[in-house]
């Protein structure tokens, strides 16, 4: 085994800026990376910005799982030198390190209409990275990956606003990252979190003990920088902006720009399955397909895990496909289809209305496509009837994710719906309930353990209903396998890696980021290891702690069951 990296030096080593030198720079930026008032950006792919640094940063958690695939060893994250990049402070990085990173526009598209007035000049010239800054690529253990700080200062981006995140939303990306990752579900990673012992910002947040729906009070928070790696931190916003530009021919070089932000794509996220060296419009339409797949994938998987992401605009859709921003989402305990977390979200963003959501990102993005294939109609045409297709693949996706997540071969319509509508009467734990079926029960005693309150006697006769019909499909299931008994078993282990036993419970993470803004960050580790095992079994202690309901006090709390900040 290779020696894992200690030092910034060595880390320096592996620092590769080519791809992003094959992107234009923005004409107009200053080259040391001084750039922190909002502007419009006219052209470019990125801008070169310095981040602002916190003030006395302190050392909150780093992931040891992504530090181990990065090659990175654990000593690196407390080391004085890590602590200054990655807290923002660039200005003593080693060669061939630059001392400063860039921040990227983007467009923004929700659910599927274009907008430009969240950009300050009303154009959308000065929309994108407002407190993202990605400080360097890097290849480790042969993967090259991107790493960007969330919350170091503002950009040309910034739209006025501070540049800041919170420590409240700096702990609860960087732990859920991590437990995404763990769940099997794609998304950016976390590196390391930072926060600082003195700077400060105003939110708005909800009084202690609240159940305001929207926030009540301008609220003091500590600053965080946390770090996120992924390799490439391209959105479906970014496509749009380059489209958007060359649809209207903006400037001489708006056309070239697209083009060369859609190879960017594919040489970053596509590269191992999109033959670079066949023409354009080919790469252009497997890229389409490919990304469907990916986004249809991962939308299934976030309904198994209960996961909504609240905020899916076109700015938030990774183009690579994996999840990205995480800020007003939320996991699903009191099963609700409607369920959003979000208060600026509406139903359009809600649970069960992500494949839809999702749909309505990938036709931006294939409208973005066409504008490279306006002169050649066959291509449009696949590139139309691939879009048309994102409905019958979505619905795939979620029919192969409901057969798995319920054991079975195939998956049945009628025992699902039937499934759905009992759950939504009783009010039932969304992942209490599926990891319980898991064992494959005989009877109703463990699944009523998922339930927020005991059902009528009609309704608890339609549950036994409903789990005889169950097991009779899995017992068929088994028996076309040869010998039941076995099979079953190994129905029911591929059902416990289907269903985790823990997810996101956000009264739980409450406690975590109220303690670290005393110092005391023993519950953001004891989270980190809880989160990153979710389909074990853990300790009896851990159970009764985090294998729990979700506590009455907690609905409709501000800040825990619903969010209207996320920043
Ligand atoms: N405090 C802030 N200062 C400057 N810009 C901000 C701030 N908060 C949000 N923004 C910008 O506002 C836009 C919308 O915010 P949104 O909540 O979707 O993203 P985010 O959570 O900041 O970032 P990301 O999508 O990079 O995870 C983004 O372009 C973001 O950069
Ligand atoms: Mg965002």
């Amino acid at each position: 085994m290779t020696e894992r990296i200690k030092t910034i030096d060595e880390f320096a080593k592996h620092v590769d800026y080519s791809l992003l030198e094959s992107l234009n720079c923005d004409p107009q930026a200053t080259q040391d990376g001084n750039d922190h008032n909002p502007r419009q950006v006219f052209s470019g792919h990125y801008v070169p910005v310095t981040p602002t640094p916190l003030t006395s940063p302190k050392y909150i958690a780093h992931s040891e799982t992504l530090f181990a695939e990065l090659g990175l060893d654990d000593s690196l994250a407390t080391s004085k030198a890590f602590t200054q990049l990655f807290s923002g402070d660039m200005s003593a990085v080693p060669a061939p390190m630059k001392p400063f990173g860039w921040a990227t526009g983007y467009a923004l598209s929700i659910y599927g209409t274009e907008y430009t007035q969240q950009c300050p000049f009303r154009t959308g010239n000065g929309y994108g990275d407002g407190r993202a800054i990605s400080i360097v690529e890097a290849v480790l253990n042969g993967k090259r990956w991107e790493m960007q700080l969330k919350g170091a200062g503002r950009t040309p981006y910034c739209r006025g606003a501070d540049g800041r995140a919170v420590l409240r939303s700096s702990v609860r990306e960087f732990l859920v990252q991590e437990h995404m990752h763990a769940l099997g579900i794609p998304t950016s990673r976390s590196l390391s979190l930072f926060m600082s012992e003195s700077d400060s910002v105003d939110r708005p947040w909800y009084r202690e003990g609240s159940h305001s729906y929207e926030p009540e009070v301008m609220v003091e928070n500590i600053t965080a920088i946390s770090t996120r790696v992924a390799p490439s931190f391209l959105r479906v916003g970014q496509i749009e902006l380059f489209a958007r530009r060359a649809r209207c021919d903006e400037h001489e070089h708006a056309r070239d720009e697209l083009k060369a932000i859609v190879m960017h794509l594919i040489e970053r996220e596509y590269a191992k399955e999109i033959d670079t060296t066949a023409p354009l419009e080919e790469q252009v339409i497997r890229l389409a397909e490919l990304f469907r797949d990916r986004l249809t994938n991962l939308v299934s998987q976030w309904v198994r895990v209960g996961y909504c992401q609240g905020n899916f605009n076109s700015d938030n859709c990774a183009a690579g496909g994996f999840t990205l921003d995480y800020g007003p989402f939320g996991f699903c305990e009191f099963f609700e289809a409607d369920y959003q977390p979000w208060t600026g979200g509406g139903r359009h963003f809600s649970f069960l209305n992500q494949p839809i959501a999702a749909q309505k990102n990938f036709d931006m993005f294939c409208r973005s496509l066409m504008t490279l294939l306006e002169e050649n109609s066959a291509q449009l045409s696949q590139l139309n009837a691939i879009n048309d297709g994102f409905s019958g693949v979505m619905e795939r996706a979620m029919e192969s994710m409901w057969a798995t997540k319920l054991g079975l071969a195939s998956y049945d319509h009628d025992l699902l719906i039937k499934l759905l509508q009992l759950m939504l009467r009783t009010g039932v734990d969304y992942n209490m309930f599926f990891r319980e079926l898991s064992s494959i029960p005989e009877d109703m005693a463990s699944l009523t353990k998922s339930f927020y309150y005991p059902p009528k006697a009609e309704v608890m006769t339609e549950w036994e209903a409903w789990l005889q019909s169950w097991r009779e499909r899995i017992e068929k299931d088994a028996e076309a396998q040869g010998n039941q008994t076995n099979a079953i078993a190994t129905i029911a282990e591929n059902m416990q890696q289907a269903n985790p036993k823990f997810t996101w419970r956000e009264w739980l993470i409450v406690p975590a980021y109220k303690a670290a803004e005393k110092g005391d960050f023993t519950q953001i580790h004891e989270l980190q290891n809880i989160l990153t095992a979710p389909y074990d079994e853990q300790s009896e202690e851990v159970e009764n702690k985090y294998y729990q309901l979700r506590p009455l006090e907690f609905f409709s709390a501000g800040g825990v069951a619903h969010y209207s900040c996320s920043s």
